[in-house]
């Protein structure tokens, strides 16, 4: 196990600020103070070579958690243990061996070619000039910006310039990576490339990948696993494939005909997410669905039947309605 993370929490305090000038004289002398629970009660473990995505919708303390994960934050509750070092304890040893990739900062100068904030990273990490060669070539080849190495990187696109920040964070072959919205921004193709780019190295490295996005794509495709917190909580944490499952009270009947049928004789099977009159979605107890397909068949012209799972995005979206832990 890399990561064993144990009841983590944060809270915040913050003063309450109330508008006009009134409330701002008064708040001078008295200010309310309030506190945020980030993360309550958070606990994970992760095993070497995983690539778990951590999702959640705004605000439900993803960054909070991988910031206490990396050391940049300490936490107000609860322990973690990173590659058996307490993150926040912030050890040399430690943070020789993971980096934290954040979509929305730049870790790069903006004013200077990559090739020397690459080598600043070289120095910080006390990497040898051999082994920084063969990384550093092996990157930008895998990478394909062999050629951008010397452009100042304010030139780069974003996609170019974010090819350059992953392989400044892993230059010193970290073995966890914490990547905060490494695809935000990016078009699709862009976003594929760095997808692939992060398959192909943990696949070789086998490199521990946490990993946020509201990217839907970037999750499927790169974790099989997925831990969702919400409001501070964990409500689950489990196989991607497995949420439907576990939300597993609907699925989606999908149904042509050759000729109208009307919304109200199909509505008692179940909630119209579609219609047309020739084409229908249905949403209906998984439970129910062999009867209603029967119903179907009997009652209605179809033409083509079929059954499909409540889309993922959208079951992700249940369970941030979630109250407590499922999975
Ligand atoms: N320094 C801070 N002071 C006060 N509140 C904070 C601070 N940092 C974060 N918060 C609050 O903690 C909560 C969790 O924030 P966090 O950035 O971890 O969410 P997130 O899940 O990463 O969200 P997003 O998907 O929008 O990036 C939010 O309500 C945020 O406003």
């Amino acid at each position: 196990m890399v990561i064993h993370v144990d009841q983590l929490s944060k809270s915040f305090d913050y003063y309450k600020k109330e508008t006009g000038i009134r409330n701002s004289v008064k708040n001078l002398f008295h200010r309310e103070k309030l506190t945020k629970d980030a993360v309550n009660k958070v606990s994970f473990d992760i095993n070497e070579g995983e690539m778990v995505a951590f999702l959640g919708p705004n605000g439900a303390g993803k960054t909070t958690t991988l910031k206490m994960l990396s050391g940049i934050l300490y936490p107000t509750g609860g322990s973690a243990e990173v590659l058996g070092y307490t993150p926040w304890e912030r050890k040399n040893d430690f943070k020789k061996q993971f980096s934290i990739v954040m979509g929305q900062k730049n870790q790069l100068w903006l004013d200077l070619p990559a090739s020397d904030s690459l080598y600043l990273n070289k120095c910080i990490y006390e990497i040898g000039d051999q082994k920084y060669k063969e990384t550093l070539d092996e990157l930008v080849t895998l990478m394909d910006v062999k050629h951008l190495l010397h452009v100042q990187v304010r030139r780069l696109s974003l996609g170019e310039r974010m090819k350059m920040e992953l392989i400044a964070a892993l230059l010193h072959r970290p073995r966890i990576i914490f990547l905060d919205e490494p695809t935000i921004g990016l078009d699709l193709v862009s976003q594929k490339n760095i997808r692939e780019f992060l398959k192909a190295y943990n696949h070789e490295f086998r490199t521990t990948l946490l990993l946020t996005s509201h990217y839907m794509k970037d999750i499927e495709d790169l974790c099989k696993r997925t831990i969702v917190i919400n409001q501070g909580k964990l409500v689950y944490d489990g196989e991607i494939r497995k949420i439907n499952e576990v939300m597993n009270e609907k699925k989606r009947m999908k149904l042509t005909f050759s000729a109208i049928v009307e919304r109200k004789d199909l509505a008692v099977m179940g909630s119209i997410k579609e219609y047309s009159g020739y084409d229908v979605i249905l949403e209906v107890e998984r439970a129910k669905f062999k009867e209603y397909s029967r119903m179907a068949m009997d009652h209605f012209p179809v033409i083509d039947l079929n059954l499909e799972d409540i889309p993922l995005e959208e079951a992700i979206a249940r369970l941030y309605e979630q109250p407590e832990p499922r999975g």
